[in-house]
């Protein structure tokens, strides 16, 4: 497979990450010991640090850093240790049962302001902490510092804290840690979000009286309308994704909501978010005192996207696309989790009919099949799930290892979170976004506004899928029971007779059809079209259009193989075009280039240059249809899951019997085998 070199500062952290994973071992065996001494901060009078102006991430210091307990063997002292900060010794024990022994540089950098009470706007990049980052110190806070007087233990309270976040799904993320840290200082929180079952439950646990409320602004909105949800005596608010929130859609409810608190100058108002532009900052200022703090990780920073994920993208044409997202996962998932995103829930739903053991999670499904899903996801039970934006932001699922994007976002922030499923929380992952060979406008874009350097790379090719799925069917076939060899001995030797060929090769044949390879493959590197290969004309002049390029060819090659010509483009200095032709016809292109080397030269191209957009060639788009324009991507007709598949067998979107590479045993033995773990 195209090697996956990981940049040096990755591997260094892959490093440093098992590393600390034996000093976590060791410590995990010290911590009965450590136990003894964590400190009950209730009792240690330290002085906090006031934070009087923005933090930046200018220090390489800030990147994620998964240090240890204390003392570190070279000497030095770890400053975001737990024993550090005023946490009370219930809490310590519980994030070290949790693994965790120091704080990450958003949470080490934000607590005191929380615990001092003052307003924040905290951004740091995905997956480094932000939710711990706000429900330590407010835990804390409620129980010993600056909110203990509103620590109630009555019948029928109302809440000291309210948390808004966009998604039911990251409501109830959020939810579950809060109850897992709250419980241990006796601290009750309710998730307000979900279908109508839900608001019965909710409002009857919300008479009873709880401390923390936790919910998605449209049913917090209802339960405040219906009059069981009162926000009166809230000290704390809390927006999560707080951009996401303070957007035109979510704007009205949120506002409404908190205005519905008592005393707004008593009020402490944090906001987080991976991303915050410069329009939240200042929309924010209408919820937020004066004296807030701003603590910024982000913004002086180029990358503003996760600095531990692959940032890679694949050109592909829509009709290429279910047949590479099967092989993406295969050479790039390490056998772990993918999340695949598409634009719309229609096609979410189509793209995981086509995979196996896949599961679609969108917001045209029931809430209650919403849970079954994530839940399904999350304990294992399938390990590819196609999603819209619902799953871009905040949900955090251990060994994601894999983000597919089928096309590039709307926004760049979309980007972000998106690719920020995975490397999270000092853990390496890949992120590969498809797009248009001739679209590479938003790939541009999102290089130039989040920093992002895009490696480029080409779709798995036979050698890649065959070294992953070739060692998949060894596994499977050294599970085979030695009782089951003197079964099949006579068909063996029947075989070798008859074949002639050598006891290895016809092993490597056997392993070659359990990994479900039959027929060998091309695949174009110019839009990922599988059985073509891409090539490269050379005019000896500049090439202005697309048009111009192909009355070119037309000058030397017979007409019946000009119609197998397609994604023709033009480089963006205009001095070569690229095109795919099927396999078959590509040496009839070269020895006609060849035989009018005086006016052309034409080569298999090895590697794909920078491409005009196709706006610039939109006059050839309209030239009789004959370069197959961009159609609905997930359309019926013509669309990305058109008709020709056949990958994974002979049902539904993908019948037909003309799976030339990978067969009905693959679709199983892969499917099955690595699409679904159940
Ligand atoms: N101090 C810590 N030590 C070790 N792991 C931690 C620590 N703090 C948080 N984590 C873990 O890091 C992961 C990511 O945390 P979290 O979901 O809060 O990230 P985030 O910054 O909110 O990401 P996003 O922007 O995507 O919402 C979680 O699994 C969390 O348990």
């Amino acid at each position: 497979m195209p090697s996956i070199d990981l940049p040096n500062k990755m591997k260094m952290k892959q490093a440093k990450s098992m590393l600390e994973a034996t000093e976590m071992k060791t410590k995990k065996r010290k911590t009965a010991g450590e136990k003894k001494e964590a400190v009950d901060t209730t009792l240690r009078p330290k002085k906090p640090r006031v934070v009087e102006k923005s933090y930046n991430d200018d220090d390489e210091d800030d990147d994620l850093e998964l240090t240890g307990s204390g003392e570190e063997e070279s000497g030095h002292t770890d400053q975001n240790a737990l024993s550090n900060f005023r946490i009370s010794k219930a809490l310590v024990e519980k994030l070290n049962s949790n693994g965790i022994y120091s704080l990450f540089p958003i949470q080490a950098k934000t607590f005191d302001i929380v615990l001092e009470g003052y307003d924040l706007l905290g951004q740091a990049r995905t997956g480094q902490g932000k939710t711990l980052a706000f429900i330590l110190p407010i835990l804390e806070s409620l129980t010993n510092c600056q909110h203990e007087a509103s620590k109630k233990i009555e019948y029928g309270r109302s809440p000291s804290v309210l948390v808004l976040l966009p998604t039911r799904e990251l409501a109830n993320q959020v939810h579950a840690e809060f109850e897992a840290y709250g419980s241990t200082v006796g601290l009750f929180s309710c998730c307000l979000c979900g279908g109508l079952s839900d608001l019965h439950i909710q409002r009857s646990v919300l008479k009873r009286g709880v401390d923390v409320v936790i919910g998605t602004p449209g049913r917090i909105k209802d339960h405040i309308n219906n009059e069981s949800l009162n926000l009166k005596s809230v000290k704390i608010r809390v927006l999560d994704e707080a951009d996401e929130l303070l957007q035109e859609t979510f704007f009205e409810d949120v506002n409404c909501i908190l205005g519905e608190v008592g005393d707004v100058s008593k009020v402490q108002t944090l906001l987080f978010s991976a991303t915050i532009s410069e329009r939240v900052k200042k929309v924010s200022s209408k919820f937020q005192k004066d004296s807030k703090k701003t603590v910024d990780l982000v913004s002086n920073e180029k990358m503003k996207a996760s600095a531990s994920v692959r940032h890679v993208i694949i050109p592909c044409s829509t009709t290429s696309m279910p047949r590479i997202i099967p092989d993406l996962v295969i050479c790039h998932s390490r056998g772990g989790r993918t999340i695949i995103f598409t634009e719309t829930q229609k096609s979410a739903s189509q793209l995981s009919g086509c995979l196996p053991g896949a599961q679609a999670l969108h917001g045209g499904i029931v809430q209650s099949q919403r849970k079954v899903i994530l839940t399904g996801f999350t304990s294992g039970k399938f390990l590819v799930l196609v999603a819209t934006n619902l799953a871009a932001r905040g949900l955090d699922i251990k060994d994601v290892q894999l983000i597919i994007q089928c096309e590039p976002p709307r926004d760049v922030e979309d980007y972000i979170h998106r690719s920020g499923r995975t490397g999270r929380a000092g853990n390496t992952g890949v992120s590969i976004m498809l797009y248009e060979p001739r679209c590479s406008y938003m790939v541009r874009r999102i290089e130039k506004q989040a920093g992002v350097k895009f490696e480029l790379i080409s779709a798995p090719q036979l050698p890649d899928i065959a070294e992953i799925a070739g060692s998949d069917a060894a596994d499977a076939i050294m599970k085979v029971s030695d009782s089951l060899i003197t079964v099949f001995h006579s068909h063996a030797k029947m075989l070798k007779k008859k074949t002639g060929l050598s006891a290895l090769d016809l092993l490597a044949k056997a392993l070659a059809k359990a990994a479900g390879c039959s027929v060998v493959m091309k695949r174009s590197i110019l839009s990922s079209l599988d059985d073509h290969v891409t090539l490269h004309l050379d005019a000896g002049k500049r090439l202005s259009s697309p048009t111009f390029a192909f009355s070119i060819l037309e000058g030397f090659m017979p007409q019946k193989l000009l119609g197998g010509i397609k994604h023709l483009s033009i480089t963006t200095d205009s001095m070569g075009a690229v095109f795919d032709v099927p396999a078959d016809d590509a040496s009839s292109f070269i020895e006609a280039g060849q035989q009018n080397s005086n006016m052309v030269k034409v080569e298999v191209l090895q590697k794909l240059p920078a491409l005009q957009e196709r706006e610039s060639n939109a006059s050839f788009g309209g030239h009789g249809g004959r370069f197959s324009g961009r159609g609905g991507r997930f359309g019926s007709r013509g669309g990305r899951f058109g008709g020709r598949g056949g990958r994974f067998g002979g049902r539904g979107n993908f019948g037909g019997n003309n799976g030339r590479f990978i067969d009905q045993n693959r679709a199983n033995a892969r499917g099955l085998n690595s699409f679904n773990r159940s």
